[in-house]
C-alpha cells in the first residue's frame, strides 16, 4: 500500500500524489530546481534550509543514495516534489533508495505529481510558500500550514544551520578509485565562516593547500582574526541576508584590514551588504546547473550552478565595486570586485556540487589573492 500525499500552496492549488518519504507535515517556501542530477547534494545544501525543492527532471532517485555525496551533516531541504521514482536504483556506489533515504532522515517527500504544471505555477506567480503532507491527509490543515508560514523575507537562518563549534578541515576531493579524500600540504590559513556552508566548498579549498578552520556564524571578527588567517571565506546559507547584521559588522572589519575576502552567494550577498549595496528577493530566484553566466572581463559564458532567491541589487553597489559577472537569464548581479580591498565574491555556486565546474578558478583567484598579500 503506498500513502497519499499532499502538497498544498498558499494560493489554494493542491496537488495529490503518492509519499516516497517520510509521513507528516513540513512547511516552507517551494522552489524549482532545473539540475538534472545531484538530487542528495541539493537535499544536504544547507541554503535550502525552510525550502520545499521541486525537481523538474523528472526521474529523481535513479543512482540511489551514497554517505560520501552528503554536503552536509544532514538533510535540510524542508522536503521534497518529484515526478517519478525508480522502482530500483542503479549504481555501484549506491548504499539506499531515495525513499529509505528520505524516510531515515524524516525528510517529507511526494511523487506522481504533475511537476511541469507546478514548475509553470512558480515560474508565473513566483515561489510560493506551501506545506507537504503524507500518511493522515487533511486537506485544510495543509492549506492553513502553508499560508501560516511567513516566508524567507526577514529570516535569518544562517545563524541556525551553522556548526555550533570551531573545527579544522583537511579533507581534498574524493579520489573514486581509492574512496579517499585527497590531502594537500597547507600552505594558507583560512577563516570559513559556516553561513550553511557546502563541503565541496571546504573541499575545493582544501585540495588548493588551504589550512582551513571553519567558525559558527556569529564568530566575532576579532575571535577569527586571532587565528591569524591569510583569507576569509564566507559561505553560502540560507534565508534573507539582511537580518545578518553580525555577519555584515564582522565583513565590514576584515574589509578595513584588508585581508582577502572571498564570498559565495549568502556570502556574496553579505559582502555587497557590508559596502552598502542592498539586496532583494527575486521573484522565483535561480535554482539549476545550467545556467548561462557572463564573466565580463573575459567576455566568455560560463555554464553555472546556482541556488539562490534573493539577489544583490547591481544598482545599488558603490563605486568601489566592480562589477565582474552577470546573469543571462535575466542580467541581474552575479559577481563583483573591490577596488580597493582584496575582495571578491559571486552569486552562483563555484564548488558546483551538483553543476558544471566552469567557476572553479575563481578559487584559484582567492588563493593568488592570499599569495599577493602575503608577499
Ligand atoms: N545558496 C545560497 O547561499 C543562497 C543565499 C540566499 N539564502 C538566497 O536565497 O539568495
Amino acid at each position: 500500500m503506498t500513502d497519499t500525499a499532499i502538497l498544498a500552496l498558499e494560493d489554494g492549488t493542491v496537488f495529490e500524489g503518492i509519499s516516497v518519504g517520510a509521513p507528516g507535515l513540513s512547511v516552507g517556501e517551494v522552489v524549482f530546481n532545473t539540475a538534472m542530477t545531484g538530487y542528495q547534494e541539493i537535499l544536504t545544501d544547507p541554503s535550502y534550509a525552510r525550502q520545499i525543492v521541486t525537481l523538474t527532471y523528472p526521474h529523481v532517485g535513479n543512482t540511489g543514495c551514497t554517505a560520501q555525496d552528503d554536503e552536509a551533516l544532514q538533510a535540510w531541504a524542508s522536503g521534497l516534489v518529484v515526478r517519478d521514482v525508480p522502482r530500483r536504483p542503479s549504481n555501484w556506489r549506491s548504499e539506499g533508495s531515495l525513499p529509505e533515504w528520505l524516510r531515515a532522515r524524516g525528510i517529507v517527500a511526494i511523487a506522481d505529481i504533475d511537476t511541469r504544471k507546478l514548475t509553470r505555477l512558480l515560474r508565473d506567480r513566483g515561489a510560493q510558500n506551501g506545506a507537504l503532507m503524507a500518511g493522515n491527509i487533511d486537506v485544510d490543515k495543509a492549506l492553513e500550514a502553508a499560508r501560516k508560514f511567513p516566508g524567507l523575507e526577514g529570516m535569518d537562518l544562517a545563524k541556525d544551520v551553522s556548526t555550533r563549534s570551531a573545527y579544522p578541515w583537511r579533507d581534498g576531493q574524493l579520489d573514486l578509485d581509492s574512496g579517499e579524500f585527497a590531502q594537500a600540504a597547507p600552505r594558507y590559513k583560512v577563516v570559513a565562516y559556516d553561513y550553511g556552508v557546502k563541503r565541496n566548498i571546504l573541499r575545493m579549498l582544501a585540495e588548493r593547500g588551504c589550512d582551513v578552520t571553519v567558525v559558527p556564524a556569529q564568530t566575532s571578527a576579532t575571535e577569527a582574526l586571532a587565528l591569524a588567517p591569510d583569507g576569509i571565506f564566507l559561505s553560502n546559507g540560507p534565508g534573507d541576508p539582511q537580518p545578518c547584521d553580525y555577519a555584515i559588522a564582522a565583513i565590514r572589519e576584515f574589509l578595513a584590514k584588508k585581508i582577502p575576502l572571498y564570498g559565495i552567494c549568502l556570502g556574496h550577498q553579505l559582502l555587497g551588504l557590508a559596502i552598502g549595496a542592498t539586496t532583494k528577493k527575486m521573484k522565483f530566484g535561480h535554482h539549476g546547473a545550467n545556467h548561462p553566466v557572463i564573466d565580463l572581463d573575459s567576455g566568455r559564458v560560463m555554464i553555472t550552478s546556482q541556488n539562490h532567491g534573493f539577489a544583490v541589487d547591481e544598482a545599488s553597489l558603490p563605486g568601489n565595486a566592480r562589477v565582474t559577472h552577470r546573469s543571462l537569464f535575466d542580467g541581474s548581479n552575479q559577481g563583483f570586485a573591490l577596488t580597493d580591498a582584496p575582495a571578491f565574491s559571486f552569486q552562483g555556486h563555484p564548488e558546483a556540487a551538483p553543476g558544471p565546474h566552469d567557476l572553479a578558478p575563481l578559487f584559484d583567484r582567492f588563493i593568488e589573492s592570499m599569495r599577493a598579500a602575503s608577499r
